[in-house]
């Protein structure tokens, strides 16, 4: 079952009849029902790779926790945590308390370090990035090195260690990206993908994933909305009509397994996903906490986007639609254009991107649900 009502290219004639531009506030086209959420605490494909040495670089952070937690449900034979953070990964050795855990310091910048990591290692989850919107875009410089050519540093070391297979995690900001840490990411899938065209006989699978907004993950609105509401103050909303996909950890950490799955070199892997306004999401973790919210509209922040794309037409055109997932193949055309000329893609002009405005759209009972459904939004609300 699909987790999300848009379940192809919507035809531009078509869609245009269905989808209000900017929403109207107040006017939502609701679905019936919710998208099928996730189970936590399932990756298959892991638990069928038995006794394999496994790397995640960035793993202490949300998602590296998440994806460590469910791997050690499974017979693998050694997790590498590799991070710059000493503290966090005390604090994750203490609280994991697992020999088959085993930690590296280290940073993807530094060829050397990635190179003693992934020694020995099956398969690397590529996760350790520069996220911060705002600090990339004071510092772009750092960006590129860490999620351009460090994200190199991986896919290279890699590939001379003979890791089997790579999944770099990406964002839906680097689709059509307006900001350096977008641009960023969006270039570390160039990265992937040329790796995979130029490299035909490489040893490592490199794929790449694009998820977007982890719901109530570190330093999000929802983690602010709820200490807004505790403090008794009126919820910041940038814009009440911009749209965000929703999608929780697990389901971030499910994309990540069904690539690692299905990858073949050079794929980008998408999930679908439901999305809901700024002003609806407020609303929701009002009702949530039995509280009705006072609004107040700030205002744009750098760098951001009336709504988020997950895939654009371009790549909806050379995807496979594989249910709750999109899978978007290499473009496999070499630098002799000459040869694709008379081949032009008529199917491209035909269809629209898809993202966060013509996605299936939350109400706020329904954001409602996803959120009580999350344990991370329930220690927020201390319930
Ligand atoms: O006070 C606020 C803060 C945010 N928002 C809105 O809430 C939505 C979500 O905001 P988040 O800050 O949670 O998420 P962003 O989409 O802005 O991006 C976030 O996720 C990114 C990864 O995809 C980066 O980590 C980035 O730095 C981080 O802010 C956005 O529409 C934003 O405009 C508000 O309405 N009020």
């Amino acid at each position: 079952m699909s987790s999300a009502s848009w379940t192809g290219p919507v035809p531009r004639e078509e869609e245009s009849r269905t989808r209000p531009d900017v929403p109207r506030r107040g006017h939502l086209d609701c679905p019936r029902h919710l998208p099928s959420r996730g189970r936590a605490g399932t990756v298959h494909s892991l638990t069928a790779a038995n006794d394999a040495t496994v790397l995640v670089t960035g793993g202490t952070g949300s998602f590296g926790s998440t994806m460590i937690r469910q791997l050690l449900t499974s017979d693998v034979r050694e997790i590498r945590v590799f991070s710059r953070d000493e503290l966090k990964q005390d604090d994750m050795r203490r609280h994991l308390s697992d020999p088959r855990v085993r930690f590296y310091i280290g940073d993807v910048r530094d060829y050397g370090s990635v190179d003693r990591a992934t020694r020995g290692v099956d398969f690397v989850f590529h996760a350790a990035a520069l996220k911060q919107v705002p600090s990339c875009e004071f510092f772009p410089l750092e960006a590129v090195k860490t999620n351009i050519l460090g994200s190199s540093n991986v896919i290279e070391a890699s590939n001379a260690n003979g890791v089997r297979s790579l999944v770099c995690l990406g964002t839906d900001k680097a689709a059509y990206p307006v900001n350096a840490m977008g641009m960023s990411k969006a270039m570390m899938e160039k990265v992937a993908q040329a790796f995979a065209r130029n490299n035909p006989t490489a040893v490592t699978t490199v794929s790449t994933v694009r998820y977007g907004n982890v719901m109530a993950s570190r330093g999000s609105v929802i983690p602010l909305f709820v200490e807004q509401l505790k403090a008794g103050k009126p919820l910041t909303l940038t814009d009440p009509d911009m749209t965000r996909f929703l999608m929780s950890l697990d389901e971030a950490v499910q994309l990540v397994d069904h690539a690692f799955e299905h990858a073949q070199p050079g794929d980008l892997f998408i999930r679908k996903a439901p999305a809901s306004t700024v002003e609806v999401l407020a609303r929701a973790v009002g009702k949530a906490m039995g509280v009705e919210p006072k609004l107040e509209v700030i205002g744009t922040r750098h760098g951001e986007k009336l709504y988020e794309t997950l895939a654009t037409r371009e790549e909806l055109a050379r995807s496979e639609d594989q249910g709750d997932y999109f899978r978007v193949s290499v473009d496999a055309r070499d630098l002799n254009y000459g040869q694709f000329f008379d081949e032009g893609d008529e199917q491209e002009s035909t269809m629209d991107d898809y993202h966060s405005h013509n996605t299936e759209r939350l109400d706020v009972d329904q954001v409602v649900d996803v959120l009580m459904a999350l344990p991370a939004f329930r220690t927020l609300i201390g319930v």
